[in-house]
C-alpha cells in the first residue's frame, strides 16, 4: 500500500487500528454515527455479564454505576472546555434542549425572545417552539441567517441559541465572539455542540457559554442512540432550576422525601435512572480520546478537508463546494451540492464511501481524523470522480429514498 506524503508524519495514524472499520470502506460519516472502537464490545460484554448478570444491583454502587453520568460528563467536559463537575451525560440531546433552554428562559424572566438561526438543527427549534407553546407567556421564537445573529441580539432577547458548526454546510460560529455580544445584551448563550465535540477545539469555559448540549454517538463514537451531553457554567450551577424535576436531580434520592430539592451542581440538570449499558458504551469509546490533543485533531481535519476539496474540485466540475472555503471557518466536514446528490451518495455508499445527503442538494461528507488518513480521502474523491464521469449513479434503484437519510 503507498502512504500518500501526508499520511507519513501523521501524529494520529496508530488510532486507526483502534477503530473496527469494515474491509473496504472508507467511512465519511463520523458526524452522524461514529465507528465502533474495537475494544468496546469486551467492555460491554463485561458490564453485561460480570456488573450485570453477577453483581446485579449491587454494581450501583460497586460499579459506581450510579456516578456514571457525571464520570461520563466529566471525560467529555475535558474535550470541551468545561471546568471538572459542568458536564453530565444523559437522555438525548433534544431533551436536554428542551431543559437548558427551559431553565435559561427562566432565567431571563422579563425577556421574550429565543433567538436562533436557520442554519440550526430542526430538533433545537421544534423543542423551542414546544417549550414556547408550554409556557404560553409570549415567548418569539426569532429564526434569523447566521450572519444576521449579530445584529438581532438585543435586550429584547432572552436566550441566544445556536449550533456551533451547521449540520450541513459545517460552518462554524464564532463561540466566543457572539456569546461575548449575547452578554452585553444581557442575554443567556446556548451552544449545540453536537457537529463540534470531539470534532474541534471547544472551549466553553474560555468563551464563557453559559450552557451547551451535544451528542454522544457522533465523533465520540458512543454507539446509536448513545446518551447526549449538558453543560451548565459553574457560576450558574446554583441558580438553574431544571423543567424536568426528578430523583436523579434531586439532593437525596434516596431520602425518598415528598418534595424536590436540587441536587448541588449540574447533577441537577439530570432526571432519572442512567441508561447503563450505553452510558457504559460511551463512556469506553472515550478510552480512544485519553491521550490525544485535540489540536491535532483539528489541524488533520483540516489538512483531510483541504486535500478531498481539492481532488473534488479538480476532478467533478459539476459539483459546487457546499461548506466554507476558509478551513477555519469549516467544522469537521465538507458538503458539495448537486442536484442528484441524493444519488450520487447511494452510488458511493453501494462502492464503500459512505457519506450521506441531506435535503435538498446536499452530500455531506464528515472527517474524523481518529480513523482517516489522507490515502482514503483522496481514494473517496477518485471513487466519487469515477461515478459522476460513468453516470453509475444514475439508476432506479439510487433514487428512491430510503427512511432513514
Ligand atoms: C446539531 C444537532 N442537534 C441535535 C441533534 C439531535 O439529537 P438527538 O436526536 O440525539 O436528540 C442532532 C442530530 O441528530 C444535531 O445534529
Ligand atoms: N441521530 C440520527 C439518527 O437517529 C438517524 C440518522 C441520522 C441521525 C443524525 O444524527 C443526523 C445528524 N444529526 C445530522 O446532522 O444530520
Amino acid at each position: 500500500m503507498t502512504l500518500h506524503p501526508l499520511d507519513q508524519n501523521d501524529v494520529l495514524a496508530a488510532k486507526k487500528a483502534a477503530f473496527q472499520i469494515p474491509e473496504g470502506v472508507i467511512y465519511l460519516d463520523g458526524n452522524s454515527l461514529g465507528v465502533l472502537p474495537k475494544h468496546v464490545p469486551d467492555r460491554l460484554q463485561e458490564v453485561v455479564t460480570r456488573e450485570w448478570g453477577t453483581s446485579l444491583i449491587k454494581s450501583w454502587n460497586d460499579h459506581s454505576w450510579i456516578d456514571l453520568p457525571q464520570r461520563v460528563g466529566d471525560r467529555i467536559g475535558r474535550l470541551i472546555g468545561a471546568d471538572k463537575g459542568s458536564v453530565v451525560a444523559c437522555d438525548s440531546t433534544s431533551v436536554n434542549v428542551f431543559k437548558v433552554l427551559a431553565a435559561a428562559l427562566s432565567l431571563r424572566p422579563d425577556r421574550k425572545v429565543i433567538l436562533s438561526d436557520n442554519g440550526n438543527f430542526p430538533t433545537d427549534l421544534y423543542v423551542a417552539q414546544g417549550l414556547q407553546a408550554l409556557l404560553d407567556k409570549g415567548h418569539e421564537l426569532k429564526i434569523v441567517a447566521p450572519e444576521d445573529v449579530e445584529a438581532a441580539l438585543n435586550e429584547d432577547v432572552a436566550v441566544m441559541m445556536l449550533t456551533q458548526v451547521d449540520y450541513r454546510s459545517g460552518r462554524v460560529h464564532d463561540m466566543a465572539g457572539l456569546t461575548q455580544l449575547a452578554h452585553d445584551k444581557g442575554a443567556l448563550a446556548i451552544w449545540d455542540l453536537a457537529h463540534s465535540a470531539g470534532a474541534i477545539p471547544v472551549n466553553l469555559s474560555g468563551a464563557g457559554a453559559d450552557f451547551a448540549v451535544g451528542c454522544g454517538y457522533k465523533y465520540l463514537n458512543g454507539g446509536p442512540g448513545a446518551p447526549a451531553f449538558l453543560y451548565v457554567a459553574p457560576h450558574l450551577q446554583e441558580e438553574v432550576a431544571s423543567p424536568l424535576a426528578g430523583w436523579m436531580g434531586h439532593e437525596a434520592p434516596f431520602a425518598f422525601d415528598l418534595d424536590y430539592r436540587p441536587v448541588t451542581g449540574v447533577s441537577r440538570m439530570t432526571v432519572g435512572t442512567p441508561a447503563i449499558l450505553s452510558l457504559s458504551s460511551l463512556h469506553a469509546a472515550l478510552d480512544v480520546f485519553e491521550d490525544v490533543d485535540m489540536n491535532d485533531i483539528r489541524q488533520k481535519s483540516v489538512s483531510l478537508s483541504e486535500v478531498f476539496i481539492q481532488e473534488v474540485e479538480r476532478q467533478c466540475p459539476q459539483l459546487e463546494l457546499g461548506s466554507p472555503r476558509d478551513p477555519q471557518a469549516r467544522g469537521s466536514q465538507v458538503s458539495f451540492r448537486f442536484d442528484d446528490g441524493y444519488a450520487v451518495v447511494q452510488a458511493l455508499i453501494a462502492e464503500g464511501v459512505i457519506g450521506d445527503f441531506r435535503a435538498p442538494d446536499i452530500m455531506r461528507f464528515g472527517f474524523t481524523p481518529l480513523y482517516l488518513s489522507h490515502k482514503d480521502v483522496v481514494d473517496a474523491a477518485a471513487i466519487l470522480a469515477d461515478i459522476l464521469a460513468t453516470r453509475r449513479w444514475d439508476k432506479p434503484e439510487f433514487k428512491t429514498r430510503a427512511k432513514v437519510t
